[in-house]
């Protein structure tokens, strides 16, 4: 088990390179596995656990998949399986996303049912409606999901009652190989869900209207290798961009694509940080006391739920009091409780936080309650008193990639330690047998 030690009062300074986003890259090598010939080479393959654990998944379809220096090389030519076992289902709830590739290629498909998580409940019912309007049958026990069709999946208009991320995924990779057109309404927006079209385009696949609200898909009959390069990481970037502000410092996020992280860029100019939007990246840098502001998540293009929690850490060093309102998951705000561990002063009243910005942060023992929830807690440590341990890193690894390496390069003191070995090397430290001097005067 490992644990973040942070010690703060460091303004960081310096250039960070932005890894290949973690939610376009999942859905990409779900859909890799549509191509009946050819191979995939998928470039900026951030090195995740999430990506692990895909790529586990689509080895046991008898996938052949290789990982090299941030490329992956996937050939599906001889996928067998069908299922996606609860083990890889419950570590990843992306796994669901093979549900739609597999369904369309192999007419049937079996996935453990994902559950909720700490973040919310996350049904899965858009994406099962969905499949069935493209004529697919749905049985669920024992644990699964087991989706069939007789024949080809078929076309169809599909309204999605939210503009769900994950239900856009699954049902445009369904319908790339459907029979006729189908048609998504109340489409999620997300620059993932484009950069997922591109790829099924590139395979082959005819999808126009990817980002905006109504995706066109016409199906084709086969679709083959292709080669890609995955987006930049728009949440890895505003965590960056957020650890600039928070410590009063001057860091230029490269590779950071402005568009995709306009409305966290909104956000910051407005509390008093400057943002210079460049080509290959933006530099950011405090330039003064920060403001207060209200933060509400919605979908895209509105402000990210995945840099909320970030956003509150951020808000703790502003003058004044802020609400944060979360509307995309019903119970993110799991990391409030740890925020007060530092000190800081929340009050949660249905789904808004008040946060009370100004009061001083005491570094202390938290953990990680989701993925952004660990780097929030390492953003608070950068400005807390004193020592901040982070446990929990097992969520923290599934997105952001040499997270502490990154952090210390920009002149953070941050440090990732292994708990047992540094408990390993106390133990021996302690039971160090006493030197005794044999200097010939005391012979
Ligand atoms: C791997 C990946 O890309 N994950 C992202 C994806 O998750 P994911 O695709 O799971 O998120 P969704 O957009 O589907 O979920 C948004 C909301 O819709 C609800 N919902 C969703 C599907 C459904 O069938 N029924 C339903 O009610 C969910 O419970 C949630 O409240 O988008 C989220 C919202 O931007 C991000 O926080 C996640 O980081
Ligand atoms: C919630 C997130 O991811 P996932 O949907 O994979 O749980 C996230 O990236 O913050």
């Amino acid at each position: 088990m490992d644990k973040i030690v942070v010690r703060g009062g460091r303004a960081l300074a310096g250039n960070v390179k932005v890894s290949g986003a973690k939610n376009a890259v999942l859905p990409i090598i779900a859909a890799s596995i549509l191509a009946e010939e050819g191979t995939c080479l998928i470039h900026e393959v951030p090195g995740l656990d999430d990506v692990h654990t895909i790529c586990e998944l689509i080895r046991s379809l008898q996938v052949n998949v290789t990982y090299d220096n941030e490329t992956l090389t996937v050939d599906a030519t001889g996928l067998k399986g069908i299922e996606a076992s609860y083990d890889l289902v419950r570590k990843m709830r992306a796994s669901f996303l093979v549900m739609g590739p597999l369904l369309a290629r192999k007419g049937r498909a079996r996935v453990a049912l994902p559950g909720g998580c700490a973040i919310g409940t996350r049904p899965i019912d858009q994406h099962l409606k969905g499949f069935e309007a493209m004529g697919a049958k749905i049985e669920i026990g024992q644990g699964f999901i087991e989706a069939t069709v007789d024949g080809r999946l078929k076309g169809a208009k599909i309204y999605l009652d939210i503009p769900s991320v994950g239900a856009t995924e699954n049902i445009m990779m369904a319908a790339a190989l459907a029979e006729g057109t189908t048609v998504i309404e109340n489409a999620a927006e997300e620059p993932e869900i484009v950069d997922l079209a591109n790829f099924l385009n590139s395979m082959g696949a005819k999808i126009r209207g990817a980002g905006t609200g109504s995706i066109r898909i016409e199906g084709v009959e086969r679709m083959r290798g292709c080669v890609h390069y995955v987006i930049p990481d728009r949440i890895e970037a505003g965590t960056f961009m957020i650890a600039a502000a928070i410590t009063g410092g001057d860091v230029f996020v490269e590779g950071a694509i402005c568009d995709h992280v306009k409305s966290v860029s909104a956000k910051l100019r407005e509390m008093n940080v400057g943002i210079d939007e460049q080509e290959n990246g933006i530099r950011v840098w405090r330039k003064g006391p920060l403001k207060t502001v209200d933060v509400k998540t919605l979908p895209h293009p509105g402000f990210p739920t995945d840099m909320q929690s970030q956003m509150m850490a951020l808000l703790l060093a502003s003058e004044g009091t802020s609400i944060v309102t979360e509307t995309v998951f019903e119970n993110r705000f799991m990391h409030v409780e740890e925020f007060r561990r530092m000190s800081a002063n929340i009050k949660i009243e249905g789904r808004s936080a008040i946060v009370e910005g100004g009061v001083k942060l005491t570094g202390s023992k938290v953990t990680a309650t989701d993925l952004r929830a660990g780097a929030a807690l390492v953003l608070a440590g950068l400005i807390a008193e004193g020592d901040t341990e982070v446990s929990g890193l097992h969520h923290l690894d599934r997105g952001y990639v040499n997270f502490t390496e990154k952090l210390k390069k920009l002149g953070a003191d941050v440090e990732r330690i292994n708990v047992e070995k540094q408990s390993a090397l106390e133990m021996e430290a302690k039971h160090q047998p006493i030197k005794v001097n044999l200097s010939p005067n005391f012979a």
